[in-house]
């Protein structure tokens, strides 16, 4: 390390300088301390060269230029640079790149939203001015839901006017910030029931982040178990053995994904691409010692089916704490990392805890968020690292350099002080290859996301997301004047003061928070205001002050681990601001948008990195029931933020939210209440059909006009955005399916939730979502369950195919005149039907067995055949019997 950089100085004329000041920094020694330093070197490195606005491509070519001038005056040492040498050129490059859509892509776009726009006015103004008289209620209620659902198509529409992708480049990153400099990550895994959550799911999950390409003296893996279970701790311990093999393996040869039951359902042709025997014996022995550990896992699993009468005991004989999940204490086992035992090859590995946050009975826990919170504090006073991960249990890293990539944006100097976190695609395993029920959410994850990333920033979508920790604790993102202060004062005055202070004392803080910039937040000058805002803990208050992490020097591992489990503890939270202005905020099942808005509200930025190999890969619930639990939990959360203060239409005007991330906010809060009007929708049609009456009075050639716009329109827009995004039009068409079919369902349900809920009637109860560990059968998708949620599609479907009955056989009585209107009517009914397909074909169960479907079709079409039949064999030889006759005999 000592002839790492050290020092940068800013000569006058603008160019760099460095020497070299190694006393400042220990030989190898792991101390987050000098990673602040020499990160802030690094920084300031980076920073001088890079321009004010490097946020983009322009401005850095002028300052490279300037460097040119006289790059004799510039020493750099840096370790292990190799062959090709420290190209100096290459460090100043940015680490990241904004690409734009081409302009020939996203300019006629643009034009075709303006042109339906238009068309969408003039319309209204004609469907407005043409009443129709003999339908009249029927008219007014369906032009309310038109202008409803066009408001919402404009809500979901406006915010994809600038999307962006990004580039990364890791070669840079690796350049720029030798290993050593990388900043430290603590990331977080949440598990909360593992009869529901196999552990051997959360156990692949752990190896993947064990083994990412990432120092592992800079990775903190925190397991938060809010089962207390001695299952999943057991399954920990044995994960944490299993991972010495594990992890030298993956490192040894790249492989990827670093998850084993992924890796090893991969299939590896021996035979092509020149794969070495050495590999192949080790590959092997591997699966043999990976089949091992899954029947270790599994033995563990089998006894923990049944509870003992006097609970559960531990290997040393102790009574398990966790005896009782409701009513428990605080649990933190600390395995691996620097203290505990290396892998087999004597290398460090990155530190695995095992946390479950006390619970006691009256007390909320609040869930994932409560969760999260608690794993926050706990990782701030064991490791602090400046940077957060979260994932799911069932979310394992597919790409190991997906820190790297998180990097290239949080540690851009100007750039990651602005960025409260980066958002990767959420990607999935085991969905039938049809996606039948939209699992993968393609529309979000790869044209909605990225019209955000073009304005402030993607939304937080619960996991795969890292975070810049100062981001959690209600922060605004710097300004220039306070990074200075606090990067001159704070860690130096409070943190590293060294030797043997080990308690902190408050009230000298106060008078080095004195200098804080008092304009931008007052509340935060007082030892009380700390108190009120963060909790009881002086150890936490301290780490918060320190903005690039690190642990205090002069603090004990006894102490460290009181403090851990004040933290955990279940009265913590009490009279602070957690869960209301810091952390994981709390009253929606959707934590994540409600945490992401506020900090956006903040005027922080976030970026949505979409790597080519899948960063990060889940498993999704693929059977219609579950699928519609999922949906409704979702938008249950957006009703009950849409209720509660947080609501975007009316909250954050003080702040630096943009219009068109509120827009996005809106649509994302608002968007259950659009099943009412696509409720009434669908049921129109088969109105019409039944009664014979019609909405849309009788077309003007003018008005056909408009409508076949519209349709163009809509029509081209489509095929512009599935352009520029890349998206297939399968998984358009499956997504607008499921908007319907969720519309008509779960966002109906979670919008009367809501109400009530809002009335004080909380009838709402959800537990985690069952995941299966195996997630290539597909049986799953033909499972069937009963819920309520499958009524209102079903009646519609059936009111629909009645309707069709109903118009058909009347057309058949009434002559060809009434076939006019008929098509009209008839299209408007199939489109229900097209739509709502999927859901048909979920609730006629497995395909193989029962060929339902086909049945159902049969008696519609025998329906409608009798019918034709009837009329003809009832009334026609009464009626018009002689003219039959004449032609069907004579001619
Ligand atoms: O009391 C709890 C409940 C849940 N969890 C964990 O939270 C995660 C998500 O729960 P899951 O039941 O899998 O919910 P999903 O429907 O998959 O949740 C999605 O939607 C949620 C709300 O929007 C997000 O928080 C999740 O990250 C996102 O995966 C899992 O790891 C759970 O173990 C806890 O830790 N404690
Ligand atoms: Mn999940």
């Amino acid at each position: 390390m000592d002839e790492a950089l050290t020092t940068v100085s800013h000569p006058p004329n603008g160019l760099l300088f460095f020497h070299s000041d190694s006393d400042e920094v220990e030989n190898g020694d792991y101390n987050q301390q000098h990673w602040h330093q020499n990160e802030n070197q690094a920084f300031s490195l980076a920073g001088s060269v890079a321009s004010k606005d490097f946020e983009g491509e322009k401005g850095f070519f002028s300052n490279a230029e300037k460097l040119k001038e006289g790059p004799e005056k510039i020493s750099l040492v840096i370790k292990d640079q190799g062959e090709d040498g420290y190209n100096l050129a290459e460090a100043r490059q940015p680490l990241w790149r904004k690409v734009s859509i081409p302009s020939s892509l996203i300019n006629p776009y643009r034009i075709v939203i303006i042109l339906r726009f238009t068309v969408l006015v003039l319309f209204f103004q004609y469907r407005i001015s043409t009443p129709v008289h003999d339908a009249f209620a029927l008219w007014l209620i369906s032009v309310i839901c038109e202008i409803w659902l066009a408001l919402s198509w404009m809500l979901d529409q406006l915010p994809k006017w600038f999307p962006i992708t990004r580039e990364t480049y890791l070669d840079r990153l690796a350049i720029r910030f030798e290993e050593k400099l990388l900043g430290p990550v603590d990331i977080f895994v949440t598990t909360a029931d593992p009869l529901k959550e196999p552990p051997i799911i959360t156990a692949n999950t752990v190896l993947s982040v064990l083994s990412v390409d990432y120092p592992a003296e800079k990775v903190s893996c925190y397991v938060s178990d809010d089962s207390a279970s001695m299952l999943l701790y057991d399954t920990l311990s044995e994960t944490a053995q299993f991972a010495r093999i594990w992890v030298p393996f993956c490192n040894k040869y790249s492989i990827e994904p670093r998850a084993p039951e992924s890796y090893f359902s991969q299939k590896v042709d021996y035979l092509k691409d020149k794969v070495h025997p050495a590999f192949v014996r080790d590959r092997r022995a591997m699966k043999r010692e990976y089949e091992e550990f899954k029947v270790k896992i599994n033995v563990l699993v089998a006894k923990a089916q049944k509870k003992p009468e006097e609970g559960w005991v531990m290997q040393d004989g102790t009574p398990w704490p966790g005896n009782n999940t409701d009513d428990h204490s605080g649990m933190i086992q600390v395995c691996l990392g620097s203290d505990g035992e290396p892998d087999k090859e004597g290398k460090e590995l990155p530190r695995l805890v095992y946390i479950s946050r006390e619970k006691r009975l009256g007390y909320k826990h609040h869930k994932k968020a409560g969760a999260m919170n608690a794993l926050v504090r706990v990782s701030a006073v064991l490791s602090n690292a400046p940077f957060v991960l979260n994932l799911d249990c069932d979310q394992y890293i597919n790409n190991s350099k997906v820190l790297k990539e998180a990097m290239c944006f949080l540690m851009d100097p100007q750039f990651g002080k602005k960025l409260s976190y980066v958002q990767f695609p959420r990607r999935f395993d085991g969905i039938d290859c049809n996606d039948r029920y939209a699992n993968h959410n393609t529309v979000l994850f790869d044209i909605n996301m990225k019209g955000l990333d073009g304005i402030q920033g993607p939304v937080y979508v619960g996991t795969g997301c890292v975070f810049n920790r100062q981001a959690l604790y209600g922060y605004k993102p710097q300004s220039e004047k306070r990074r200075k202060m606090s990067s001159s004062s704070w860690p130096s005055c409070c943190c590293c003061s060294g030797d043997s202070r080990s308690t902190f004392d408050l009230d000298d803080m106060d008078e080095e928070l004195g200098g804080f910039d008092e304009q931008e937040e007052p509340s935060f000058t007082s030892k009380k205001n700390f108190e009120k805002r963060f909790g009881q803990s002086p150890v936490f208050i301290a780490s918060t002050l320190m903005e690039d992490g690190g642990l205090p020097k002069g603090i004990n591992s006894r102490l460290m681990m009181k403090e851990a489990i004040h933290v955990i503890s279940c009265g913590y939270e009490e009279k602070t601001e957690w869960g209301k202005e810091i952390g994981w905020l709390y009253g929606s099942v959707t934590e994540d948008i409600l945490t992401g808005f506020n900090m956006h509200c903040r005027g922080w930025k976030s970026v949505y990195c979409m790597p080519e190999r899948a960063a990060f890969k889940g498993t999704a619930p693929i059977n219609l029931s579950d699928r519609l639990h999922q949906i409704l939990k979702w938008a249950l959360g957006s009703t009950e933020i849409f209720f509660s203060g947080y609501c975007p239409l009316w909250y954050g005007y003080s702040g630096k939210l943009k219009w068109l991330q509120r827009l996005a906010y809106t649509n994302a809060i608002v968007y259950p209440f659009t099943s009412i009007p696509l409720l009434v929708y669908c049921t129109i049609p088969a109105v019409c059909l039944l009664t014979g009456k019609f909405f849309i009075s009788t077309l003007t050639s003018l008005a056909s006009i408009w409508l076949m716009a519209l349709f163009i329109c809509i029509i081209l827009t489509c095929v512009l955005e599935l352009r520029w995004s890349g998206v297939s039009i399968q998984d358009w068409w499956r997504n607008e399916q499921f908007w319907v079919i969720g519309g008509v369902s779960a966002h109906l349900f979670a919008v009367f939730l809501g109400l009530l809920k809002v009335a004080g009637i909380d009838t709402t109860n959800f537990t985690v979502r069952e995941k299966t560990a195996d997630g290539t059968v597909l049986g799953q998708l033909y499972l069937f369950k009963w819920t309520t949620l499958l009524i209102p599609p079903t009646s519609l479907v059936i009111l629909n195919m009645v309707g069709i009955v109903a118009g058909i056989s009347d057309a058949l009585n009434n002559g060809y005149d009434s076939w006019g209107p008929l098509f009209g009517k008839l299209f408007f009914s199939f489109w229900v039907i097209v739509h709502l397909y999927p859901f048909l074909k979920g609730l006629m169960g497995r395909q193989n067995r029962t060929p339902t479907i086909v049945v159902l079709w049969s008696i519609l079409l025998a329906l409608i055949f009798s019918m034709i039949w009837v009329r003809f064999d009832v009334f026609l030889p009464k009626k018009t019997g002689p003219v039959l006759k004449q032609c069907g005999v004579e001619c």
